[in-house]
């Protein structure tokens, strides 16, 4: 057994152009890590080269990802496979890409179970319609018998989050799992899937623009940025006292009941490479100094295993609410 369930060594991932470079994290059994910045920064893309989707047009051009101690990099697509539908599960951004739209789900979840051995008759059956029940999935046995084409966007969401829980995974691979429901239903999940994971000792790796929900539920918490991990460390580090500028801008934009007013990001993150030699945030960072321009991206220790590659977000004054 390795001491991390999952280790990445300088991870570089490519389509036709390098999208992101020398990712470099270790997570344990049991933790949860959230990865949060703005659309484009290659979360996704992250989550699909750790799946090892087959046909998703990501490619390892750099680094190692060692699974357990194995390095998943060498591995063919047969082994990748039977480690996805296994040990390692994905919920996908997109609910309908979980699903045959035309197939009912009784069919599809009996597949499932079958091929990765666990399918049981009626009592499978039975621990679906509890999974959807604790889901706020009604009316269990109808969504069984129905194809995903008929229902809404939430609903085949919830299904694929209960498809997920059902493998009882290793290593669940969750992106924006919630991002189709409503607040309340939001909350429901995010409990269950914590739940699952105090049984199981799955680890998870949440895919969020919801800063709320990596607080909730991550212990760890990765920040993205045109291809980069920006900020790393622990949730309540990073959210609390945020280090790097672009952290604090996120936390900045959320929206506060009564509180103060969000202040709004200006511009777009740039693509991975676009701007090369000085930081890629620095064209929209308040700090933004002289010596932005002659930067070299590393990321540095905050304290006790909280990184960062810049600290001019550093307030010593302050520190921000949950
Ligand atoms: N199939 C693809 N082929 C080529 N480029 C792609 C493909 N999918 C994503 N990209 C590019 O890779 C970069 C990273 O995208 P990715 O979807 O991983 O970002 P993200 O942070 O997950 O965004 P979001 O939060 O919107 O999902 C972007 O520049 C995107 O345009």
């Amino acid at each position: 057994m390795s001491e991390y369930l999952l280790a990445l060594e300088n991870v570089s991932l490519s389509y036709e152009k390098q999208v992101v470079a020398d990712l470099s994290f270790q997570i344990s059994g049991g933790q949860v890590l959230a990865l949060v910045g703005e659309s484009g920064c290659g979360k996704t893309t992250l989550l699909k080269a750790l799946a090892g989707l087959p046909d998703s047009g990501v490619a390892i051009t750099g680094g190692r990802i060692l699974y357990d101690g194995r390095d998943l990099t060498g591995l063919g697509c047969r082994e990748r496979k039977k480690l996805l539908g296994g040990e390692i599960a994905m919920i996908f951004q997109n609910p309908g890409a979980s699903f045959n739209p035309i197939r009912s789900y009784r069919k599809q979840f009996a597949e499932m179970l079958i091929s990765s051995g666990g399918f049981k008759g009626e009592q499978s059956y039975s621990e679906i319609l509890d999974c959807f029940g604790k889901l706020h999935l009604p009316e269990g046995r109808r969504i069984l018998d129905s194809c995903p084409y008929e229902m809404s966007g939430g609903m085949n969401q919830r299904v694929a989050i209960a498809a997920a829980m059902l493998q009882k995974p290793r290593l669940l691979l969750a992106d924006e799992p919630t991002s189709a429901l409503d607040a309340t239903t939001q909350k429901t999940v995010v409990e269950e899937l914590l739940k699952m994971k105090e049984l199981t000792g799955t680890s998870i790796i949440i895919v969020t623009h919801n800063l709320g929900i990596a607080a909730k539920m991550a212990d760890l918490t990765g920040v993205m940025y045109a291809g980069r991990l920006l900020e790393w460390g622990d949730t309540q580090k990073v959210l609390r006292t945020p280090a790097h500028p672009y952290t604090r801008s996120l936390i900045s934009a959320i929206p506060c009941l009564g509180g103060r007013l969000p202040e709004s990001l200006e511009g777009q993150p740039p693509l991975y490479g676009a701007e090369q030699g000085s930081c890629s945030f620095s064209g929209r960072c308040r700090y933004k100094k002289e010596s932005c321009g002659e930067y070299r991206y590393q990321l540095k220790e905050v304290s006790g295993g909280h990184m960062s590659c810049c600290m001019e977000g550093i307030e010593e004054s302050h520190e921000y609410g949950s």
